[in-house]
């Protein structure tokens, strides 16, 4: 690596007399700038002033061969350094806002004058020197300020109110004066340094204290004013040789408001939308206020769809390469079959989702969300009576390796046929530019809760299950499943312990746990592909299934399929009980490629 030097730089490093601005000050000077050392010569509490602090650092430098001069000025005229740095070396070009006092008191004891001079030192100290260099920054397109907050601002500490309301506002400072200078090369950037100092001594445990060197910190500062480094807002932590960026995350949040017509809301929705409101697990940085407000813009349009589409429930679903592939292997996928390799190794050129993958994000919405249960309310429901009974899927949007998408539900309709209730449940996906990736309509099977007078037949919008033809099928394709079939499969995010658990089998009327529908789905999809599309799957358009029979893990699927156009049905047998498991089912194409082999075991 290339020495990095500061050679024709002139840098100001304010409170350079001792710790952290001491160790910046020599090593700016060590690697070619010319350094105005900045130091009151003041207390760690602001009284008083010497010019020793400032005059032995200044030696220091020049002693090992640099150039540096002093300045004594207090940054609360910051102006003054700033001439200071121009009378001596004709520019300034770095800017390292460092000096710093304390008046440690609880919030109760804090007088106006303590609270007025950490603040003026601090943060009206650090923007009257930027303020200063500023038009010399803007006229030769060049600059990089440092300003320096601190843990106790990040975070709070006590007896430090005064002192982290000002390091905090620094942050404050560093956002605009990054995005005000972006455009003339000047950038700003905030360093919370934990270091032993005078402001520290008596604070740290003794043993945390003497490893805190300010010497490790002073390579950060100085390679963030580097002109090599692009960093430009950054707030960068910093202690005992370690780094790390900070950053201000939002959460995603939540709509209080039920729909757009709805102009107020009350105490009691804010309430129940709590939880949402302070869950931070998809939280993410805003980096620049106008994104809050494009974000702002996408919630009254989502609000507005809504209230068009009726939808109640919301969920989020992330996935990867390393998803996808669990999927695969979950519905059959092996290495010993060279076409699977696509679903099987991320770095295949046309590695891709097996497209049933994406039932997930439904699915996963309608069983963790109380959609099913708010539609049956004459009995309980749960995963000892609810069986999967039909599932559709169609991908909309090309569909991407990784993603969030944002799925939102309703009860579509509920039927009564007698043994069961039949819940439909509608879940649409989202990308985050608000394309529709998929839409899912999923018909959950409550057994026993049928008899409660309900309608027979579906309503507008159901899609049905379509009778194969009555000829003998065009191709067939047999895929055996593993008796760990139900075990990888829910990995992939259904862990109904149906499919895993003998109790609950037991409790749901099964003698052992039986595959999850959406398994035996997969490994049809895959026959059709297989058969009819040269296994690519962005020729797939979508799919419906309905489940007739459970499946055991270690049975033996036979694929039957019909070629209709670029529809093909298909029923999905077991062979060893004879029996159908899937029926009413097809696949539609964009486009078929029909492979010659007829059947496979
Ligand atoms: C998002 C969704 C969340 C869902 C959560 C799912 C989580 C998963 O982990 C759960 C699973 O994967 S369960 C495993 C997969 N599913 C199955 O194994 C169910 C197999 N099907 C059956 O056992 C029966 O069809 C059975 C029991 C469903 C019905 O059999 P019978 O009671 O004997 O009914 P039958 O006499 O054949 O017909 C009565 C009326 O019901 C309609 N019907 C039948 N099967 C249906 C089905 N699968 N789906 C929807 N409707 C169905 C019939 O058409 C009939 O109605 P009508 O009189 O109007 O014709």
């Amino acid at each position: 690596m290339p020495e990095l030097r500061f050679d024709g730089r002139v840098a100001v490093v304010t409170g350079a007399g001792a710790g952290l601005g001491r160790e910046y000050a020599l090593l700016f000077g060590a690697r070619g700038a010319k350094v105005v050392v900045n130091d009151l010569g003041g207390s760690s509490t602001g009284e008083g002033s010497s010019k020793r602090a400032a005059d032995v650092v200044v030696d220091e430098i020049v002693a090992k061969g640099g150039i540096a001069c002093a300045d004594y000025n207090s940054v609360v005229e910051g102006e003054k350094i700033i001439e200071t740095a121009i009378k001596n070396f004709g520019r300034v070009d770095i800017l390292v806002n460092n000096a710093g006092i304390l008046r440690d008191k609880s919030v109760a004891n804090i007088s106006n004058e303590d609270w007025d001079l950490v603040h003026n030192v601090h943060l009206k100290g650090s923007f009257k020197t930027s303020q200063a260099a500023w038009p010399i920054f803007k006229k030769q397109k060049y600059g990089r300020i440092i300003l320096t907050s601190s843990n106790s601002g990040v975070y709070g500490n006590f007896g430090q109110a005064n002192y982290s309301a000002a390091k905090l506002g620094l942050v404050g400072l560093s956002n605009t004066l990054a995005i005000e200078g972006a455009k003339y090369n000047i950038h700003c950037n905030v360093i919370v340094p934990t270091a032993a100092s005078r402001l520290t001594q008596g604070i740290l445990p003794e043993f945390l204290f003497n490893e805190l060197k300010p010497k490790l910190i002073a390579p950060v500062v100085v390679y963030l004013c580097h002109e090599s480094n692009t960093d430009n807002g950054a707030i960068i932590e910093s202690a005992a040789g370690f780094a790390a960026k900070l950053e201000i995350v939002r959460g995603r949040g939540t709509v209080l408001r039920k729909s757009i017509e709805q102009e107020t809301i009350t105490p009691e929705e804010v309430q129940e939308g709590w939880s949402k409101v302070t869950d931070m697990a998809h939280a993410k940085r805003i980096d620049a206020m106008t994104r809050a407000s494009t974000s702002l813009m996408t919630v009254l349009e989502d609000l507005r769809e809504n209230s068009k589409e009726n939808f109640t429930a919301e969920d989020i679903f992330s996935f990867g390469s390393k998803d996808l592939i669990l999927y695969a292997l979950g519905i059959g996928a092996s290495v010993k079959n060279p076409k699977d390799m696509r679903f099987l190794y991320e770095n295949h050129p046309d590695f891709g989702a097996i497209p049933s993958y994406f039932v997930l994000p439904g699915l996963l919405l309608s069983m963790t969300s109380s959609l099913v249960g708010s539609a049956v309310t004459h009995t309980k429901v749960d995963f000892t009576n609810i069986l999967h009974g039909e599932q559709y899927i169609e991908i909309v949007s090309d569909i991407p390796l990784a993603a969030t998408l944002v799925t939102k539900g309703k009860v579509l309709d509920v039927m009564d046929k007698k043994s069961g209730a039949v819940v439909v449940t509608q879940a649409n996906s989202y990308d985050e530019s608000g394309s529709l990736i998929v839409i899912n309509q999923s018909q959950t099977f409550v057994v026993g809760a049928g008899n409660f007078n309900g309608k027979k037949t579906p309503g507008p919008g159901v899609i049905q299950a379509i009778p194969a033809p009555s000829r003998n099928p065009d191709s067939t394709i047999r895929y055996k499943t593993s008796e760990d079939q139900a075990a990888i499969y829910r990995l992939s995010g259904d862990l109904n312990p149906l499919h895993i658990d003998p109790n609950v089998a037991l409790m749901a009327g099964f003698k052992v746990p039986i595959l999850h529908g959406l398994c035996t789905l997969g490994f049809s999809v895959r026959a059709v592909l297989e058969k009819y599309a040269d296994n690519n799957p962005a020729l797939f358009k979508a799919v419906k299934v309905r489940f007739t029979k459970p499946v055991i893990p270690g049975q033996t699927l036979q694929i039957d399929m019909w070629r209709d156009g670029n529809r093909i049905f298909f029923k999905t047998s077991v062979v060893e009980t004879k029996q159908d498991v899937i029926t009413g089912a097809y696949v539609d194409l964009k486009d078929v490629i029909e492979s010659g082999k007829s059947s496979k075991l």
